[in-house]
């Protein structure tokens, strides 16, 4: 069975995974989820759904997230490069309202846990990519949040500078997200 490497971050439960990649003179082989390999690095997870989405340089997806019906998801790139955002929404974490964010790569193969209770986005960094995840819950579109993307209070260091990305490329939806205290004063009152 392969081995996975799981490396902690900033963030309680949010985790980088390094898969094993069996390279050759014909290219490489890995195994990107196995239950029983993810269970012995204490990742006890059930996906029901794969997702890909196929992205041009500048696109931002997010920030989102499902409540109820969170997700917990497994990002990882198959194609390209993204700076990859995730945003702690649990208030009982000592993270709430934090966010980590990481380069997840065709070349450095990593891929990214988001348990459930965080909101996600990507910033897509190459001329095009390809994003696959697995998600612990079916999609709930009744139940889907989100936060703008340059949200001051959270402060997300976009890299757009350094991959001459003057203003990122949008949907509609994403445009319109609320702020994040605007979130938490809709959904609490006053925290
Ligand atoms: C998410 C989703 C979407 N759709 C349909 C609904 C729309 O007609 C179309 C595009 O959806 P949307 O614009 O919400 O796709 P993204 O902006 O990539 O949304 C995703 O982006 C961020 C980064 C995430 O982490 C979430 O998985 C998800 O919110 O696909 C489905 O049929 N099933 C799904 O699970």
């Amino acid at each position: 069975m392969s081995e996975f490497l799981k490396i902690p971050t900033e963030l309680p439960d949010l985790f980088l995974i390094e898969p094993q990649i069996f390279k050759d003179q014909r290219g490489f082989f890995m195994e990107f989820w196995n239950q029983q390999a993810f269970a012995k690095i204490g990742l006890k997870l059930q996906f029901v759904q794969d997702n890909h989405s196929r992205s041009q340089k500048g696109v931002l997806r997010g920030l989102h997230f499902q409540d109820p019906h969170p997700q917990g998801k497994l990002i990882r790139v198959v194609r390209g490069s993204i700076f990859d955002v995730a945003v702690d929404l649990r208030t009982s974490s000592p993270t709430f309202g934090r966010w980590w964010g990481t380069i997840l790569s065709e070349e450095n193969f990593r891929m990214l846990y988001i348990p459930p209770g965080f909101a996600h986005g990507f910033l897509v960094l190459s001329d095009w990519v390809d994003v696959i995840y697995k998600a612990t819950d079916y999609y709930h579109p009744k139940c889907e949040g989100g936060i703008r993307w340059d949200d001051p209070e959270l402060g997300i260091e976009w890299p757009l500078q350094e991959y001459g990305i003057t203003r990122p490329l949008l949907s509609r939806k994403d445009e319109s997200w609320p702020s994040f205290s605007e979130w938490v004063h809709k959904k609490w009152g006053k925290l």
